[in-house]
């Protein structure tokens, strides 16, 4: 690849098929890839390491079809320093416009002699033989002393002395086991420089681990002291704790850039597509406080916060959403700590526009919900205010005050006694044992408030998804059908008139819900009756 000529320029070395794909679990087809692929490619990474293309024939397909498929990065395809890694990585990456091949050992003595079981002298020759073979590959070869961070400074930089004499073009110094802090990175990197001046002819790269979470601060630590390519992988996945994450790199660069000075030529509106489709593609949930793309990265919650963005996004945002291509609709989210302007904003964008009595009477209904609800959604939202419009709890309506269920599992039917608030007879009670707790509480209600009603219709429907979700219940009522009389005082009530009610409501408590769509059933058919209006609107002549 050709080195880009601003200086601070740093190269995006997405790994996320090769060592992204190295977490637990994860395999990706070839077409799986190819697509992540070509969205890497929109997201504008500089390079795309594609696989391991010795680790099994698919993995070889797929870097292959990349490499034939995917215009714009470089593809590159890892190998060991080892003659058939090399040969079929070469095979894979060969039909790419820009083809990289990426081979390794370790420095490390813990490595050579324990996992390698070989000498510094074996290493010295594998790397040179391993980078020349490259070489006579391809052009653009990138080579890393494995396990770099815990071998000896002057023997790595005696290896890569030789990888930069056999033509390697970008060297990748990795923290294989994210055991590196910032300090000790950058020192050991400028050691590097130090031992090796050639080291300066050719991309510095850095590749960390996030075993200690310093995966992030480590690969900025390399930047500072000339490293100008970073290995990551989108939503940080990767080996153990995973990789320097790809979206927090190139937003940490491109957000700060008033006091780091780097550029990418990421196309960051393209990073939360990219997030979604790896996290759906590789089975990886995206935990909801990650950085960047975590479902809450631009969420305000508590009231404070939620009037700060309402008056301006900078008082506690310091990315915008729409720069990593997060559409702002859901970012306010409603819950117990959020104040009235959020609520009024969110009511506003459904097309409510409450003011005084109106939004305090919503607020309070949305606060007694959200103590019970851990989040409010929109949907939630519109059910409680439109159940606040239809709310009928106008002079001459029973309201409900109480109600207590005993349902058992033996053989005992439940019971229900509730209290309604009447609007002349201050608060009365009633209690049931009716055929299932909602039947009860009907029929407490019936005996509370001295109304014979039959029910017609009778529905719940979750509003919301989730264990926590808002109840709509729906009912209908006849009042005064052949033997139910009407024993209440209304004025212009005579009994014997037919008339029916419907009412709903809107709760997390479904017998809640029921009770109160009951009543408001029962409000509306009485207000029919005290007309002296019939189910269809005609007058019902009295017997
Ligand atoms: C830090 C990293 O991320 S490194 C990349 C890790 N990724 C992977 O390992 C995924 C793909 N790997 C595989 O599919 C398999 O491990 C293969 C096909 C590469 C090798 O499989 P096998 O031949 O059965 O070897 P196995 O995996 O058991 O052991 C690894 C061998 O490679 C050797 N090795 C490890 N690294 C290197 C290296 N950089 N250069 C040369 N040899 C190496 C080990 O010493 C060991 O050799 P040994 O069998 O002579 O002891
Ligand atoms: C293969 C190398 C670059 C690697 O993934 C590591 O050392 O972590
Ligand atoms: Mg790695």
């Amino acid at each position: 690849m050709t080195t880009p000529s601003d200086p601070n320029r740093v190269i995006i070395f997405d790994t996320t098929l090769r060592d992204g794909e190295q977490s637990p679990g994860i395999s990706l087809n070839k077409g799986e890839k190819l697509e992540i692929a070509h969205q890497l490619a929109r997201l504008g990474v500089d390079v795309i390491e594609a696989g391991f293309p010795i680790a099994s024939p698919g993995d070889f397909e797929a870097v292959q079809a990349i490499a034939r498929e995917v215009d714009g990065p470089v593809i590159a395809g890892l190998a060991r320093a080892q003659a058939g890694d090399i040969t079929r990585a070469g095979e894979a990456v060969r039909d790419a416009a820009k083809p990289r091949i990426h081979t390794f050992i370790s420095t490390s003595d813990i490595h050579i002699e324990h996992q390698m079981r070989n000498t510094r002298a074996d290493v010295l020759e594998g790397a040179k033989a391993a980078v020349a073979h490259a070489k006579s590959l391809v052009d653009d070869v990138e080579f890393s002393p494995m396990d770099a961070t815990r071998a000896d400074p002057e023997f790595t930089a005696q290896v890569l002395q030789i990888a930069i004499d056999e033509g390697a073009t970008t060297i990748n110094v990795p923290d294989t086991v994210g055991y590196a802090t910032p300090d000790e990175y950058a020192e050991f990197l400028s050691k590097l420089y130090e031992y090796t001046p050639a080291l300066r002819d050719v991309v510095l790269s850095v590749h960390c681990h996030d075993d200690l979470g310093l995966a992030v601060p480590n690969s900025l630590a390399g930047l500072s002291v000339g490293a100008r390519q970073v290995e990551c992988a989108v939503n940080g996945i990767g080996e153990r704790a995973g990789n320097t994450s790809l979206e927090e790199i190139i937003m940490l660069l491109e957000t700060r850039r008033d006091r780091l000075g780097y550029t990418t030529g990421a196309v960051t509106t393209e990073i939360a597509r990219t997030s979604r489709l790896v996290s759906r593609l590789t089975g990886y949930a995206v935990q909801p406080n990650k950085a960047i793309v975590g479902r809450n990265a631009f969420s305000h919650e508590s009231g404070i916060h939620q009037d700060g963005v309402l008056k301006n996004r900078q008082t506690f945002e310091i990315m915008d959403p729409a720069s990593i291509g997060i559409d702002d609709a859901e970012q306010l989210v409603l819950g117990k700590h959020s104040g009235r302007a959020a609520l009024k904003d969110a009511l506003s964008k459904l097309g409510y526009e409450l003011d005084g009595q109106a939004l305090r009477q919503a607020f309070d209904k949305f606060k007694e919900v959200a103590d019970r609800k851990k989040q409010v959604t929109a949907m939630d939202l519109e059910a409680l205010v439109t159940d606040e419009l239809r709310g009928d709890d106008a002079v001459g309506a029973f309201r409900l005050v109480s109600y207590a269920v005993e349902a058992t599992s033996d053989a005992r039917p439940p019971h229900a006694v509730v209290v309604v608030g009447t609007p002349d007879r201050g608060e009365v009670s009633g209690s049931f044992t009716g055929d299932g707790p909602v039947d009860a509480v009907f029929r407490a209600i019936d005996a509370a408030v001295g109304v014979d009603a039959r029910l017609r219709e009778y529905r719940v429907d979750a509003v919301t998804g989730g264990q926590d979700a808002l109840a709509q219940a729906s009912v209908v009522v006849e009042l005064g059908t052949a033997g139910a009389a009407v024993r209440w005082d209304l004025p212009g009530v005579v009994a014997g008139d037919r008339v029916t009610g419907a009412g709903q409501a809107v709760d997390t408590d479904t017998i809640r819900a029921s009770a109160i769509a009951y009543l408001r059933a029962v409000n509306v058919a009485a207000r029919k009756l005290a007309a002296g209006h019939r189910a269809d609107g005609a007058l019902e002549p009295t017997p």
